[in-house]
């Protein structure tokens, strides 16, 4: 199978401090990563590299789109979006002032205008695409257990639920691949343990290759399939949990503590 994404050789420069130093990797169709590595160590550059925000300064990002390796490095974060790829971030970004259900809805109508037209095309006449919309995102904050909260601010969910709001939205992008920034932080042990859950069941509902930056060890272990080691921007692991753990350059860049 080809790789969703080809990444070769990656390189960010901020004035004399490399962030991400030439990372090469490949990811597969449907694979559940993680990525870890020390404060610093050039995570949420690369996030920043892969949807767009940042330009690299060297290597190339190739996304397949349509069974062809695209070039999406330097591309801006939209046109990467509507390659299918969505995000969620470290720093919430909801709009604090609307609903739950109209953050997911806006995600939704920014789909609309970029290719799902045809979708609704097929359904019947009197199936508006506003009652399309908002049954799409009603299932969307069922999926990850905010319908009965679907009329209240997003600014007034406790923390842990505002991070199931930005996956919900993240997925009314219908993307190909989800980032998820520190998707745990901030939640206890059992919030932790759903969402732990509500991944595996998103990735296989919407058949979704997820990456995941995340410092709560024992999630990276039990879910990912693959995890990559970030260390002063260099990749200098990758392999499954297994061999994670016992990796020396990783054990050394966490200066020994248990992973
Ligand atoms: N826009 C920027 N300008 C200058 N330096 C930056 C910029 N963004 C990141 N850096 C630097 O790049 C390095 C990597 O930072 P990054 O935030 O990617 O690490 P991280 O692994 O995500 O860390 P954390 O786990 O603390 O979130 C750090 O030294 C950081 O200060």
């Amino acid at each position: 199978m080809e790789p969703v994404l080809q990444v070769k050789n990656l390189s960010r420069h901020f004035g004399g401090l490399t962030a991400v130093a030439n990372v090469s990797f490949d990811i597969q169709p449907g694979e559940l990563i993680g990525l870890i590595g020390p404060n610093g160590a050039g995570k949420t550059t690369l996030f920043n590299l892969l949807t767009g925000v940042y330009e690299p300064s060297e290597g190339l990002i190739e996304m397949d789109v349509d069974g062809k390796p695209t070039q999406i490095g330097g591309l801006p974060p939209y046109k990467i979006t509507d390659l299918g790829v969505a995000r969620t971030f470290q720093n919430i970004r909801l709009f604090r002032e609307m609903t739950v259900l109209e953050n997911v809805k806006v995600a939704m109508h920014r789909n609309i205008r970029y290719g799902v037209i045809s979708a609704i095309l097929r359904l019947p006449k009197y199936y508006s695409e506003e009652r399309w919309v908002e049954e799409k995102a009603c299932e969307y904050l069922k999926e990850v257990g905010l319908y009965a909260k679907r009329n209240e601010l997003s600014v007034n969910l406790p923390y842990g639920e505002q991070r199931k709001l930005e996956i919900a939205r993240a997925l009314a992008i219908q993307p190909k691949i989800l980032y998820l920034d520190e998707p745990a932080a901030g939640m206890n042990p059992q919030e932790t343990a759903d969402l732990t859950a509500l991944i595996h069941r998103i990735r296989k509902k919407y058949g979704l290759t997820v990456i995941l930056i995340e410092h709560d060890m024992s999630l990276v272990m039990k879910i990912c399939e693959r995890i990559f080691v970030l260390d002063y921007g260099k990749l200098i692991a990758s392999g499954s949990p297994e061999e994670i753990r016992k990796n020396e350059f990783v054990i050394k860049a966490y200066l020994g503590e248990e992973i």
